[in-house]
C-alpha cells in the first residue's frame, strides 16, 4: 500500500473563518483508505476539536475522489495472505467524529465506497456533488456491513433502505441518494465546496459554539436512551452550561438590539458531563 510522499501530506488541513477543511489527499490511490491516512484524519480532527478557532469541520477529498473505501491493493494483500490484518478494533474507533463537539460537514465531491461511505456517514451533516457515485461496494467484496455501518445506517434511512444498499452495493447518486436521506443537499460539482463553505462559515458566525457542542452531544446520546431521559438532559445542560454562559446572553442581547451575535470561543473540555439535577 503506497502513500503520498512527506511533501504531500495524506490528509490536508486548510482553515478559513472558523472552519477547518480536512481533504483525504492520496492522488496516486483516488483517495482509497489506508491506515496512515485513517491515523493522520483522526489526529487531525483532534487537532481541530481542541482548537477553539474552529467552529465547524469540512471533510472532503482533494481532487476527483472523495474516498473509495479500502485500497483495493490492501484487500489483495489480504486475499493473498488472511493472516494479515490491519487490526481495526486496536485504533481509534471509526465514530470518532462523532464524539467531536463541533459541526462535521462531509462534502462528497466524488467516488465514495465502503470505508469511505462510512466515514461520510460518520459526519453530522452530508453534501454531495451530483457526479458522484455512492456504494456500499461491502457485499460485492465478499465483506460484511463494516465498522457499525449496520448501525447507522438503519438509523439515517430505514432498515429496507439500508438492507437495500447493503444487499445489492448498487451505486446511488445525487436526487436519489437526497431522496432517500443519504445525504442533506445535492449541488453541481463546481457548486459543492462553495455552498458548503458558505454553509459552514455561517454557523461559524452565527451559531453559538458551545450551544452546537452540547445539542450534538445530545443528538446522539438520545439515540441510544428515551425520550424522557433526552428530555432530563436538556434540563441538566442548561443548569450546569447554559444558562449562565455568555453565549446564552450574547444570543439573546444580539437579537434585540438587532446586530449579528459575537459568541465566545469554547474549549470544549470544560463541560463535558453536566451535573445531576439539584434535589427538590
Ligand atoms: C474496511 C473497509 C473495507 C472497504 O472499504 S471494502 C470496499 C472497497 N472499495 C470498493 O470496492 C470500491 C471500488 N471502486 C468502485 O467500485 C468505483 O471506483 C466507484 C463506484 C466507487 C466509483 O466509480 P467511478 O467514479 O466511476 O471511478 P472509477 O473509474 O471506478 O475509479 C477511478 C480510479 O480509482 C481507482 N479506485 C477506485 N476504487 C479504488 C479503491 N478502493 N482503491 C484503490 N483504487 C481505487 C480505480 O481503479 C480507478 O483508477 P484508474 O483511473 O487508474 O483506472
Amino acid at each position: 500500500m503506497s502513500d503520498s510522499t512527506p511533501q504531500a501530506p495524506i490528509v490536508l488541513r486548510e482553515d478559513t473563518d472558523g472552519v477547518a477543511i480536512l481533504s483525504f489527499n492520496r492522488p496516486d490511490r483516488n483517495n482509497s483508505w489506508s491506515v496512515p491516512m485513517e491515523l493522520e484524519y483522526y489526529r487531525l480532527l483532534r487537532e481541530c476539536a481542541d482548537d477553539p478557532a474552529v467552529r465547524v469541520i469540512v471533510v472532503t477529498g482533494a481532487g476527483r475522489s472523495f474516498c473509495p473505501g479500502m485500497d483495493t491493493s490492501a484487500l489483495a494483500d489480504q486475499v493473498a495472505d488472511p493472516t494479515l490484518t490491519t487490526e481495526p478494533h486496536k485504533r481509534a474507533p471509526i465514530t470518532t467524529p462523532r464524539s467531536i463537539r463541533k459541526p462535521i460537514i462531509a462534502a462528497i465531491n466524488g467516488a465514495c465506497a465502503g470505508i469511505g461511505l462510512i466515514a461520510a456517514m460518520n459526519c453530522d451533516i452530508r453534501f454531495l456533488s451530483s457526479k458522484a457515485k455512492v456504494t456500499c461496494a461491502f457485499s460485492q467484496r465478499g465483506i460484511m456491513a463494516e465498522h457499525g455501518l449496520a448501525f447507522t445506517l438503519p438509523r439515517e434511512i430505514g432498515t429496507s433502505r439500508a438492507l437495500d444498499l447493503l444487499f445489492s452495493s448498487r451505486i446511488v447518486m445525487g436526487q436519489e441518494a437526497l431522496d432517500l436521506g443519504l445525504v442533506d443537499r445535492v449541488y453541481e460539482p463546481e457548486e459543492l465546496m462553495p455552498r458548503t463553505l458558505e454553509y459552514a462559515r455561517g454557523l461559524a458566525a452565527n451559531s453559538s459554539p458551545v450551544a452546537m457542542g452540547v445539542i450534538k452531544q445530545q443528538v446522539y446520546e438520545a439515540l441510544e436512551t428515551t425520550h424522557e431521559e433526552a428530555r432530563t438532559m436538556a434540563i441538566r445542560w442548561w443548569y450546569d452550561t447554559l444558562r449562565n454562559h455568555h453565549d446564552f446572553k450574547e444570543g439573546v442581547t444580539s437579537y434585540l438590539e438587532k446586530r449579528p451575535p459575537a459568541f465566545a470561543p469554547w474549549d470544549p473540555a470544560t463541560s463535558t458531563v453536566p451535573a445531576p439535577l439539584p434535589e427538590d
